[in-house]
C-alpha cells in the first residue's frame, strides 16, 4: 500500500480557499478536505497527539459519511445542512438534548477548533523568531476551545503542547520550502480560514446552535 502523502500546508490553503461560495455558502467537502489535511500534519507531530487527533478524526468521518450518504444534497453546505437538520428536527436549539451525532453539532466543535486553528496561525506568523510554538498553542487554546473542554481534557491538550518543536522545525515542516516561506503561505491561508470561520459563526448565531450540547 502506498504510504500517504507529506502533509503541504499549500493543500490546505487551496482546500480552505475553495469553501465559500459566490452566495457565501460553505462548502463542506473542500472545509473536511481542509480538515483531514491538518490531522494530517498532526500525525506528523507524534504519538502525544494522538488523542487530539482520534476526536477531530472521528468527526471529519461521520461529516463525510453524510457527505456520502443517502441524503448528501442535504450536506453539500453548511446551509443546506443546517436548514435540513432544523426542519427535520435532527436538531432543536431549544432542547438541552439532542442527537451526539447530528452534523450541526459535528460542525460546531470543528468550527470551535477552527477559532482555535486561527489564532494560533496568526500568533505563528507574526510572533518573533525566538518565540516557541507551545507557548503560542497555549495561548491560543486558552483564549479558544479551553472553554468548551473539562479539566482532564485541558491538562492533557497543555501537556501534549509541550512537545511542539521549535518554530523553524515547526514551520519547515509545512512542506513549503523554508520557515520565510511559511510564514508568507499562512499569510495567504488566513483570510480564507478567517472568512470561513466568520461565515459559520454567523450562520450558527443566526439559528442559535452555538451552545448544541
Ligand atoms: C496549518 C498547519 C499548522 C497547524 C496544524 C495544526 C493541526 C491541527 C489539527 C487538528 C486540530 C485538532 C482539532 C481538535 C478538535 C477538537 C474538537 C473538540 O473540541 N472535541 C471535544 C469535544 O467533543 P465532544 O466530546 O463534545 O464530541 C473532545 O472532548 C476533545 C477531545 C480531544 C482533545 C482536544 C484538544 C484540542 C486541542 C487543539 C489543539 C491541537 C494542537 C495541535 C498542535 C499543533
Amino acid at each position: 500500500m502506498a504510504a500517504p502523502a507529506a502533509f503541504s500546508l499549500r493543500e490546505v490553503l487551496g482546500a480552505f480557499r475553495g469553501c465559500v461560495t459566490e452566495r457565501r455558502e460553505v462548502l463542506l467537502e473542500p472545509y473536511l478536505r481542509g480538515w483531514r489535511g491538518l490531522i494530517r500534519f498532526l500525525h506528523s507531530l507524534g504519538a502525544v497527539f494522538s488523542f487530539i487527533s482520534r476526536d477531530a478524526e472521528a468527526k471529519v468521518q461521520l461529516m463525510e459519511g453524510y457527505c456520502r450518504g443517502e441524503r448528501r444534497e442535504r450536506y453539500v453546505s453548511l446551509q443546506a445542512m443546517v436548514q435540513y437538520e432544523l426542519a427535520s428536527g435532527v436538531v432543536d436549539p431549544h432542547k438541552r438534548s439532542g442527537r451526539a451525532d447530528s452534523g450541526c453539532r459535528t460542525v460546531l466543535r470543528l468550527h470551535r477548533a477552527l477559532r482555535w486553528l486561527q489564532l494560533f496561525l496568526e500568533g505563528l506568523r507574526t510572533a518573533g523568531e525566538d518565540s516557541r510554538p507551545s507557548a503560542i498553542c497555549t495561548d491560543s487554546y486558552n483564549a479558544s476551545l479551553a472553554a468548551f473542554h473539562p479539566w482532564v481534557i485541558r491538562k492533557a491538550a497543555t501537556v501534549a503542547f509541550c512537545a511542539l518543536p521549535p518554530r523553524g522545525a515547526f514551520l519547515e515542516a509545512m512542506n513549503v520550502g523554508s520557515a520565510e516561506d511559511a510564514v508568507a503561505v499562512l499569510g495567504e491561508a488566513l483570510p480564507y480560514i478567517r472568512d470561513v470561520y466568520g461565515i459559520t459563526q454567523e450562520l450558527f448565531a443566526e439559528h442559535r446552535l452555538l451552545d448544541l450540547p
